[in-house]
């Protein structure tokens, strides 16, 4: 049982089941994947810079009996330390769904030592659809985290995931990871920085500590596959663009609705900026459509705004370091 109920019309209500079909000349595979909880994180707080154990950051409700989706796997767009994204395209009829999903949308597999970080992602993005809507405005939307066992799925990893093949599946385990045996440590894994009320007693609501991505750990025998599906946007932030006064101003905007829904990105920089996808709506702070969207939250924390010293102590913790070092890379 979870405590939130999903939005009728949250892009995250519509799809339950996936199948990705590969046929590229590199490599051909079918993968067939089901929803699956995301990974809640403990609330931040500027009071006294620790974790809190809080039954409101609960697990969402992974919806059941939606949509089957069937996707042709595209172009690799790009990749990182934590996953690789793909373009894809549906090739199934879903014309009866509201609101529509885009023809072509993004995959972003987790390499496989990094699904628990996918997962924490996933969650993040359930929160920014929860709150204020943000989904859609300044992130893509997000039409759900799905994982699959590659043994079960008949994908044949034994070959497949095999380190002397020329060439990187999407789930690949990166080649520069320093621990490849592992996942990353999320900020509030450290127990001394977590704090839990006297009386802690989250009953049946699943939060970070009961969550099952709390002790997950890569199984090289029996890998687990997990994927994002995003709405596609455009190019990323370049240093052209960070000549144009406009470009600046948009961002600067972006970064403010991302600080009143209380999330710090902690990873804010050129590459997690991208054009925003066609068919983002008006923000209603705003009043405007922003071209810009922020993207890769797998470092991101949620605070409660309600219960923070807001904007006075916590905006340092929010600020999204735009324009900063970091921002360029340079620290
Ligand atoms: N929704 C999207 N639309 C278009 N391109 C995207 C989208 N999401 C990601 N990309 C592209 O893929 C790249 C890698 O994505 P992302 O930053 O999420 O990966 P990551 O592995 O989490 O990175 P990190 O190294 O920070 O962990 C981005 O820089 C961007 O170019």
């Amino acid at each position: 049982m979870e405590k939130h109920n999903i939005h009728f019309q949250s892009p995250l209500s519509l799809i339950s089941a996936l199948t990705i079909n590969a046929d590229t000349e590199e490599f051909s595979f079918r993968l067939d994947l089901s929803r699956s909880e995301s990974f809640p994180s403990h609330r931040f707080s500027c009071v006294d810079d620790k974790f809190h154990a809080d039954i409101r950051y609960s697990t969402y409700q992974v919806p059941q009996n939606a949509a089957h989706l069937q996707l042709k796997l595209g172009d690799c767009l790009g990749f990182g330390a934590t996953g690789t994204v793909y373009s894809a395209h549906i090739s199934n009829s879903l014309s009866d769904l509201s609101p529509p999903v885009p023809q072509e949308l993004i995959v972003k597999f987790a390499r496989l030592n990094h699904c628990r970080s996918l997962a924490r992602e996933a969650w993040i993005y359930n929160c920014l659809d929860e709150n204020q809507r943000l989904t859609g405005t300044v992130v893509p939307r997000c039409y759900g985290f799905f994982t699959s066992k590659l043994t079960e799925s008949g994908v044949d990893y034994t070959t497949l995931s095999s380190s002397e093949l020329p060439f990187e599946l999407p789930w690949s385990i990166y080649e520069f990871d320093r621990d490849p045996d592992r996942d990353n440590i999320l900020h509030d894994d450290f127990d001394d920085e977590v704090v839990r009320p006297q009386t802690w007693n989250p009953g049946h609501i699943i939060t970070k500590d009961s969550s099952p991505w709390n002790s997950w750990t890569p199984d090289p025998d029996d890998p687990l596959v997990a994927v994002l599906l995003l709405e596609k946007g455009g190019q990323r932030y370049t240093d052209f663009d960070d000549r144009d006064p406009l470009v600046r101003e948009d961002v600067e905007l972006v970064c403010e609705d991302l600080e009143f829904a209380g999330i710090a990105h902690n990873d804010f920089r050129m590459p997690n900026l991208i054009r925003a996808p066609p068919a983002t709506s008006v923000c209603r702070r705003h009043k405007r459509v922003h071209t810009w969207n922020i993207i890769d939250f797998n470092q991101a924390w949620p605070l409660d705004l309600s219960v923070e010293n807001f904007p006075r102590d916590t905006n340092a913790v929010l600020n999204s370091r735009y324009r900063s070092g970091y921002f360029y890379g340079w620290q």
